[in-house]
């Protein structure tokens, strides 16, 4: 059993759905919950509004990311932002020799997944000719390791020294800051160790674009650094929280830097869009999502998800969704104040890599997950495996067979063992790894994770729990500054 678009897009549900599994019982005890989920994503669609819904400063505030999608004229992405956005890809294009990109949570998860579909894991080693003129990209301010951060700078200052050598001029680094709120820790820190040690180089040229909450009456810290410094600045829009800023200009700047098609990304999100809004289950991929993952998890104890695509480039997808699926509805009380505690529990996993470690659980542990595989149906690239050592009979029967084939085989395999053995497990497919099929399937994961919010009746797209440790670190960061001042 599959639900398959148009487009080649694919959710296979079968070993998740029927006899043994989630049933068509389960589903219909929730008939009248999904309808309501159902008619609450119509009015977030046209009102952004969502029942109960407060920012973290307790102020109602408004749900658009389902807006991205749909660039028109006034909305958060308009034929005007696209217009920037190019300016910043012919800004970097054959000018910038390095962007760093600095950004934690929704603010670089985003960005790492377009970066690895787009550019895989050699794009640095490449010329700047087989980059297409486009930059080179390292990723900073996703933890506050010093190591990594000194790697960093003395590895950008003996580029620029090579530059210098080989072709004379100074190392071109743009750092491209991405905060919602201006100020977070892991961003900042690096931003501030980075500006001011590239700053010191006198080889290398650095500037710097600001991505942040774009609101001009209470503006963030690095809002106001920007104007005051005259940074070019791109916005992370009101009523859209990190974990689905990919589709606003936090995941556009970095795609902009890189030559994904942004278009292509977004039309696929809308297209995926217009699939959610079809009332009926069956046909609508998120609310069929959502509703056999709550049942699994409300119905049989299924309350982990193991998301795992088959690929390398894919494991920053999984991450991306840990995120999402973790801060959306990891809840401790619903929308009427009651204690739930909430929460599926999201892993990353990786095929084949994993089926050699984690599989064995999956397989044989606790029966309290379901293995969300995700699949590329045609790969760009591909090889059939040569018979380069026939006196090895073990390999010799190999020879002849795809890559793709053998990768396909083997999930196919992990999935029949593990469905053999109860374990709950479904696919998505992606006809091709590129940006309209991700953009499909980010936006449906989006849209599952708020129908789920609303069959748990959480507030899907607040994050309190993120706080309480703020509230304790900040006074301590402080105290810890008074004593060094002393
Ligand atoms: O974009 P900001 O404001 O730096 O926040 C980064 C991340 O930190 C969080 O606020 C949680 O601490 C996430 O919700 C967000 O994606």
């Amino acid at each position: 059993m599959s639900l398959k678009l148009k487009s080649g897009f694919e959710f296979d549900y079968d070993n998740l759905y029927g006899e043994g599994k989630v049933t068509d019982a389960d589903l219909k005890s929730y008939e009248a919950d999904l309808k309501r989920a159902h008619e609450a994503m119509k009015v977030m669609r046209e009102k952004g509004f969502i029942r109960a819904h407060l920012s973290k400063d307790g102020e109602p505030e408004k749900v658009l990311f389902s807006q991205l999608p749909y660039v028109e004229e006034g909305h958060l992405n308009s034929p005007s932002s696209m217009k920037h956005l190019q300016e910043l890809t012919d800004h970097v294009k054959d000018n910038v020799d390095v962007v760093v990109s600095l950004g934690i949570g929704g603010s670089y998860l985003g960005d790492k997944v377009i970066f690895d579909v787009q550019c895989g894991e050699f794009w640095n080693s490449m010329t700047k000719e087989e980059r297409g003129g486009f930059p080179k990209v390292y990723f900073s301010g996703n933890n506050i390791d010093p190591q990594r951060t000194y790697d960093l700078i003395h590895y950008l200052e003996k580029a620029a020294e090579v530059k210098k050598c080989h072709e004379g001029g100074k190392l071109k680094v743009l750092l491209l800051v991405i905060s919602k709120s201006g100020g977070t820790l892991d961003t900042m820190s690096n931003f501030m160790v980075i500006y001011d040690e590239l700053g010191k180089c006198a080889d290398i040229d650095q500037e710097v674009v600001a991505v942040t909450d774009p609101n001009m009456e209470n503006q963030t810290l690095l809002k106001k650094l920007a104007i005051e410094k005259g940074w070019p600045q791109y916005a992370v829009p009101d009523g859209v929280g990190g974990r689905f800023s990919i589709f606003s200009e936090v995941g556009l700047t970095l795609a902009a830097c890189v030559g994904f098609d942004i278009q292509a990304f977004l039309n696929g999100a809308k297209d995926m869009d217009q699939a959610c809004q079809n009332e009926d289950i069956w046909q609508n991929p998120a609310m069929l999502n959502a509703a056999l993952k709550f049942a699994a998890s409300e119905k049989h104890g299924r309350d982990i998800e193991v998301m795992m695509p088959y690929g390398d480039y894919m494991e920053s997808i999984s991450m991306w969704y840990i995120q999402l699926l973790a801060e959306s509805l990891g809840k401790q009380y619903n929308r009427e104040g009651k204690e739930v505690c909430y929460g599926r529990t999201p892993i990353v996993a990786v095929g084949t890599r994993d089926m050699h470690s984690m599989t064995q659980q999956h397989q044989e542990g606790r029966l309290n997950k379901v293995i969300q595989f995700l699949k590329v149906k045609n790969w760009k690239h591909d090889y059939k495996i040569p018979n380069v050592f026939p006196e090895a009979k073990k390999l010799a029967d190999i020879a002849g067979v795809t890559m793709s084939d053998a990768l396909e085989t083997a999930r196919q395999s992990n999935a029949d063992a593990l469905t053999g053995n109860h374990r709950y497990n479904a696919t998505f497919t992606l006809p091709e790894l590129n940006a309209y099929h991700l953009g499909e399937l980010l936006y449906m994961l989006a849209m599952s994770i708020a129908y789920e919010g609303e069959l748990a009746d959480v507030d899907a797209f607040n994050q309190p729990g993120v706080e309480a440790y703020k509230k304790i670190m900040w006074p301590r960061l402080n105290e810890l500054k008074k004593e060094m001042d002393r």
